[in-house]
């Protein structure tokens, strides 16, 4: 059995650049409701989006590879670099590291602008793999660089399976994580799937009606324990397991039996070794669209019982948005976050609280018993994904 650590991890959300920005946002509770976009070419009726400001965006190469680097990748390349730093991971030869991104749309607005922009002279060729490909040259990694478009839990599957690789010792080191920025399309589906809330992202309140979508990234550097003992790595947490399921069901909706979220849970207390007991807190997916909030509430009451009334939640999207790709990777930080500090921060306040969703939301800064968590991360055509993070050593 091996126990895979995390050691070194990276962010990037509307809370700014860094973890740090991360953890004082989410400590400090800095709600704000979500910009209208800047965009005349949008043209949608819910034209909202949080954004980093400009300014704060990472300083970057303009190209990667020979491929450009739009605000996906530059986010995803400065969230694989804090996360590397963090660990303290230099080149080595001997070391395979191995790289595995996850985006729903990448830096397919890059596209987007050239029909308003107008066509560049020569025209580039702007793939979704180009993140993980530009990451892995960043860092001289050669064990595998792999892109991931399982849409909103692209980023939970990268870590699962960077999890899985280690175990099964087809590499060594692991840089997993996920990015999302703007995109027309992106904003224009949602618009027409009616899966946006024009008063913001409400998550488990009786009145929600939609998901805010967010420019993100998060990124963790996951390696075997013993691998981390030998190098000196700090070990921030484990990554106890893993599970994941498809729906099978429709494209875009639930199944609302919540049947196969609650089977990728169980999946994943079962590869952790770990029961619905040991579970102190829950990052859900949490979307504040009405089906996956009732589903997800659906799945984990046959789980956890009537235990889940006690468990604490932390709402990241409330707070951040949906950063679709990079919200499993960012739920992941929180996680760790959390079990760093033996707390949970406070939940934006739900005004009204759904009875059909009968799960626990703080309003204030919580202690945890124990230092378990299970992070839940869904996508479009049902790809449900759970992973369990605990303290370290
Ligand atoms: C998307 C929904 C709001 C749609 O619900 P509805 O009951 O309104 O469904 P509907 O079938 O009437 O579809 C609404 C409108 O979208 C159109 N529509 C549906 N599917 C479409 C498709 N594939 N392409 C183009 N249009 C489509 C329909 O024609 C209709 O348009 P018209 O109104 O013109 O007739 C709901 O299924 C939902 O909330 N799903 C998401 C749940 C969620 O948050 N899951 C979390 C994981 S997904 C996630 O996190 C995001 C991700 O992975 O990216």
């Amino acid at each position: 059995m091996v126990d895979v650590v995390i050691t070194g991890l990276g962010a990037a959300s509307r809370l700014g650049i860094g973890v740090d920005a991360l953890s004082r946002g989410m400590a400090e509770v800095r709600y704000a409701p979500p910009e209208p976009i800047a965009d005349p070419g949008a043209r949608v009726p819910v034209p909202l989006f949080y954004r980093l400001p400009d300014e704060q965006l990472p300083p970057g190469p303009d190209e990667a590879l020979g491929l450009p680097v739009g605000r996906a990748n530059l986010l995803a390349l400065d969230s694989a670099r804090q996360a590397t730093r963090s660990a303290r991971l230099v080149p080595d030869p001997d070391t395979r590291v191995s790289v595995l991104i996850g985006s729903s749309v990448a830096d397919v607005h890059v596209v987007e602008r050239w029909r308003t922009d107008g066509y560049p002279q020569r025209s580039r060729w702007v793939p979704v793999f180009s993140a993980a490909s530009a990451i892995a040259a960043d860092l001289g990694a050669d064990g595998g660089a792999v892109s991931l478009s399982n849409a909103c839990s692209g980023s939970g599957y990268a870590l699962a399976i960077g999890a899985d690789m280690i175990a099964a010792g087809e590499t060594d080191v692991v840089v997993a994580g996920g990015m999302e920025t703007y995109s027309r399309v992106a904003l224009a589906c949602f618009n027409r799937l009616g899966a946006l809330d024009p008063n913001g992202i409400r998550p488990f309140d009786r009145h929600r009606a939609g998901s805010i979508l967010a420019e993100g990234a998060g990124c963790l550097v996951l390696e075997s324990a013993e691998h981390a003992h030998r190098r000196g790595a700090p070990v921030l947490a484990r990554l106890l397991g893993s599970g994941w399921s498809c729906d099978g069901h429709h494209a875009t909706a639930p199944d609302p039996t919540g049947t196969q979220i609650a089977r990728a849970m169980r999946a994943a207390l079962d590869d952790a070794g770990a029961t619905p007991d040991d579970i102190d807190f829950l990052v859900p997916h949490g979307t504040g669209t009405e089906r996956n909030d009732a589903t997800e509430s659906v799945a984990m009451a046959t789980v956890f019982g009537d235990r889940l009334a006690k468990i604490p939640l932390y709402s990241l999207k409330a707070l951040i948005g949906h950063t679709g790709g990079a919200s499993a990777a960012l739920a992941v930080a929180a996680a760790v976050l959390f079990c760093q500090q033996g707390w949970l921060p406070p939940n934006v306040p739900v005004a009204e609280p759904d009875p059909d969703c009968p799960v626990l939301l703080p309003a204030d800064r919580t202690p945890l018993p124990g230092r378990t968590g299970m992070v839940n991360a869904y996508a479009f055509g049902g790809n449900n994904m759970s992973l369990i993070v605990a303290g370290g050593e």
